[in-house]
């Protein structure tokens, strides 16, 4: 088996017995992955999202010692939100929160209106600021953590993503000024910025032939990052080899942010 296809759990089982965690977005791709992986290394993990079924799915699939709830929730309802995170903080604690939901529509800057902008903005700055500022209290009280989920290339920009890209430049922002502000309580807090995830959503979202250039020609190594590789890479975060992490960009995208990214791509974008 080459590295490239061997499974990349390295973390020993029992690594995150007795976590209690937060995800955002629990109901698909990364953020089932992270769900499930953060379960089977011994957590318990609140899935939130706005769809009750996919949620439930996710609960289905699991398969490990820890424990899984849901809540149904829109993050850019930020009073729900910060509701839901106290009810787990109050019932069971709270050591790491999991900012995964996000998205975006592709299209050039021109062309996004005042609520486009937004609902982007809501969705990928706002919603995580609130929801981790209502962390705060119970990340303390356990020494916890934060999970920021973020873009490859977010520093550099990205064609047709001004909105996300800018919300997600507001995140490390945010993310580097909490790591400042919260050492001393104990608290880290990280991104992580996938490349190319071939989640369905990013499927629905882009065309074929994007999907197939953000992979192999945008994407030096050549592949897309598989969810599986993005989950150990939070759990890692969350336990204690990550514990002298803070106000880190961990980009784990193939090289994708070294290269020319999504201007390669004019077709697709102007
Ligand atoms: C280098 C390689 C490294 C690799 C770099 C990595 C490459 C891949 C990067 C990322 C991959 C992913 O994120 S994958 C995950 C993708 N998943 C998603 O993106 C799905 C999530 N998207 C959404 O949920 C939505 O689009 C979301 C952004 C939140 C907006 O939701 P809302 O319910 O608020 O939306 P609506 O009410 O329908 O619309 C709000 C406004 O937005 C406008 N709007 C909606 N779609 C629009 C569109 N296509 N073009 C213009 N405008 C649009 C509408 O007209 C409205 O404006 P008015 O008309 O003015 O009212
Ligand atoms: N796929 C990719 O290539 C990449 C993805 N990312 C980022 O990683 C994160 C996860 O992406 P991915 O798994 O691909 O995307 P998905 O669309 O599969 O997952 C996003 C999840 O967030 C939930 N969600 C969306 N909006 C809201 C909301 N307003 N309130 C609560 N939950 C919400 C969705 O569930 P529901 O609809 O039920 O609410 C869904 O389960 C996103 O931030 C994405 O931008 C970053 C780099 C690359």
């Amino acid at each position: 088996m080459t590295a490239a296809t061997t499974e990349p759990r390295v973390l020993a089982s029992g690594t995150l017995d007795g976590l209690s965690a937060l995800v955002t977005g629990a109901g698909s791709g990364i953020g089932r992955a992270v769900t499930q992986r953060l379960v089977q290394l011994g957590a318990h993990v609140t899935g939130l999202g706005r769809h009750e079924d996919s949620l439930k799915e996710t609960g289905d699939l699991l398969d490990g010692p820890g424990g899984y709830d849901h809540r149904v929730c829109d993050v850019r309802d930020t009073e729900a939100a910060a509701a839901a995170l106290v009810e787990v903080g109050e019932s069971r604690g709270l050591g790491l929160l999991v900012n995964n939901a996000g998205g975006q529509f592709f299209a050039k800057a021109l062309d996004i209106s005042v609520n486009g902008w937004n609902s982007v903005l809501d969705l990928n700055l706002t919603s995580i600021f609130h929801l981790t500022k209502a962390a705060h209290p119970y990340l303390a009280r356990t020494h916890g953590s934060v999970v920021n989920l973020s873009l490859s290339g977010v520093e550099r920009g990205g064609m047709g993503m001004a909105h996300s890209i800018a919300a997600r430049a507001g995140v490390l922002g945010l993310t580097r000024t909490l790591a400042l502000e919260w050492a001393t309580d104990g608290i880290r807090i990280n991104c992580v910025g996938p490349g190319t995830v071939l989640t369905h959503a990013l499927n629905d979202e882009a065309s074929d032939h994007v999907l197939g250039n953000l992979v192999h020609k945008a994407t030096p190594m050549q592949r897309p990052t598989p969810t599986a590789d993005v989950a150990e890479l939070v759990a890692f975060l969350a336990s204690p080899a990550g514990a002298l992490m803070t106000g880190q960009l961990l980009q784990i995208d193939g090289g994708a942010h070294l290269g020319a990214g999504l201007h390669m791509l004019p077709e697709a974008y102007r």
